[in-house]
């Protein structure tokens, strides 16, 4: 099957075109005042309805209220709500059932033990997302921080699962065969400033995703 591919972060009509033509399965719009990505309900209703049909669309939103998430659903009706905060099972399920949405759920990874939450979203999520921890203190992903992908390799999961953080054209691929990723998700990598997305960036990306390549000395060992 072919790696699934989601462009997060877009907020802008030009990159949301590039991510459509390059084949991207998914764009996530984002929800959080203090990311650069952050967009008004306006901004967004806009961008849904020039993508509408041509490819998935995510609203992301992390430890919003109810208030933010059904304005942020109004304005996108999405496939799927992307929670990338501390939500826990029954604040999941609960957004679930108000709103009869799909959803990713988020995972911040450091090592083994931070998979253990996983298990009790089984029911609830219908994709989980692999990202690293964010830096202290700060909002919690978009910072372009990878973390160690052999953490997954050999893992199996009851959800189809996307890899997230640090991701690039020049390490996708890397990253892909190195965890077994059947999806990944990028932002800042795709990007020239925080919050500027690179149309040339973007088409690279899914390029290498879906062609990765070991370099040679990795490939021998
Ligand atoms: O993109 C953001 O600004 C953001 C804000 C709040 C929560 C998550 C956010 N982004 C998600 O973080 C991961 C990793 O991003 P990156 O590729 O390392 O920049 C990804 O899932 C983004 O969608």
């Amino acid at each position: 099957m072919a790696l699934l591919v989601k462009i997060c972060g877009v907020n802008a009509s030009d990159s949301a075109d590039a991510a459509v033509r390059a084949g991207a399965d998914m764009v996530g719009l984002v929800f959080h005042p203090k990311s650069p990505r952050h967009l008004s309900f306006e901004a967004a209703r806009s961008l849904a309805d020039h993508l509408r049909g041509r490819v998935q669309l995510v609203t992301l939103i992390a430890d919003a209220d109810d208030e933010m998430i059904a304005g942020a659903l109004a304005a996108v009706r999405p496939d799927f709500l992307q929670l990338h905060g501390r939500e826990t099972p029954e604040r999941a399920a609960a957004l679930k059932s108000r709103f009869g949405v799909q959803l990713i759920k988020a995972f911040p990874i450091a090592s083994a033990a931070d998979f253990a939450p996983v298990a009790a979203f089984t029911d609830i999520a219908d994709l989980f997302l692999f990202d690293a921890k964010a830096p202290e203190g700060l909002r919690p992903g978009g910072h372009g921080v990878a973390f160690d992908w052999q953490l997954l390799k050999g893992r199996a999961f009851p959800r189809p699962w996307l890899l997230a953080g640090g991701l690039s054209p020049a390490n996708v691929g890397r990253a892909v065969i190195l965890s077994g990723a059947p999806g990944v998700d990028v932002s800042s990598g795709v990007e020239t400033a925080p919050g500027v997305k690179d149309t040339h960036l973007i088409a690279e990306f899914l390029s290498a995703a879906r062609n990765p390549k070991l370099d040679l000395e990795e490939a021998r060992s």
